[in-house]
């Protein structure tokens, strides 16, 4: 698999753009700390083909009230903004140009937690959401493949203190993931900034 480098990725059907460093190593490391103290983790059950499984992640929701996200048959209710997300948030914002009303945000606690094949493209999101995504603490791989085309297969890895952004038509075409590995890894934070529409508006 072909390991993309920093900025942006030429793919077919899609709009990418990795900025490795995007937050100061001192920031980001202060940010991690605060986030995986202060986040009310949980572990979700989420349902696939009709059965039920713990996510293999601990997660959290923070955004705009009423703009609740449901995704493999759960409907999380956000939290306001904390300060410091409300700050980050206002960075990427100028970063990309884009509005974001909501932050996922993900734990991926050791090597065995993972983020499985799928898309962001839930209806909430609009047609062409852009999706802003930080990471923090260990490096992990981020996968991406073409829907229809097998030999479009890629990776990143997705440093402290990174943004990447996806964008376009990229979520009707692509898949990603984050894959289990056996490397000993330690704790990574993924922040995702995403536009939910209000409801009732899609
Ligand atoms: O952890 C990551 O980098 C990806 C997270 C993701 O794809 C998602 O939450 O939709
Ligand atoms: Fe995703």
């Amino acid at each position: 698999m072909e390991l993309l480098q920093a900025g942006s990725a030429l793919l077919p059907d899609a709009e990418l753009n990795y900025i490795p460093g995007f937050l100061p190593q001192g920031h980001a490391d202060t940010l991690f700390r605060l986030l995986l103290e202060q986040v009310p983790w949980r572990q979700d059950d989420i349902r696939i083909f009709g059965k039920t499984y713990p996510q293999p992640r601990l997660t959290a929701l923070y955004g705009e009230s009423g703009r609740t996200y449901t995704y493999s048959g759960i409907t999380m209710h956000p939290e306001p903004f904390p300060p410091a997300l409300e700050t980050l948030r206002n960075s990427i914002e100028e970063q990309s140009g884009h509005e974001f009303t909501t932050c996922l945000l993900n734990l991926y606690r050791d090597g065995e937690d993972s983020n499985g094949w799928h898309a962001d493209n839930e209806r909430e999101l609009g047609p062409n959401p852009a999706i802003a995504s930080v990471s923090l603490g260990q490096v992990r791989a981020f996968h991406l493949k073409h829907r229809t085309d097998p030999a479009l297969r890629f990776k990143l890895l997705l440093e402290h203190g990174s943004l990447l952004l996806m964008g376009g038509a990229m979520q009707h075409h692509w898949l990603h993931q984050v894959p289990k590995t056996r490397k000993p890894v330690g704790q990574r934070i993924n922040l995702t900034f995403r536009k939910i529409l209000a409801q009732g508006h899609q």
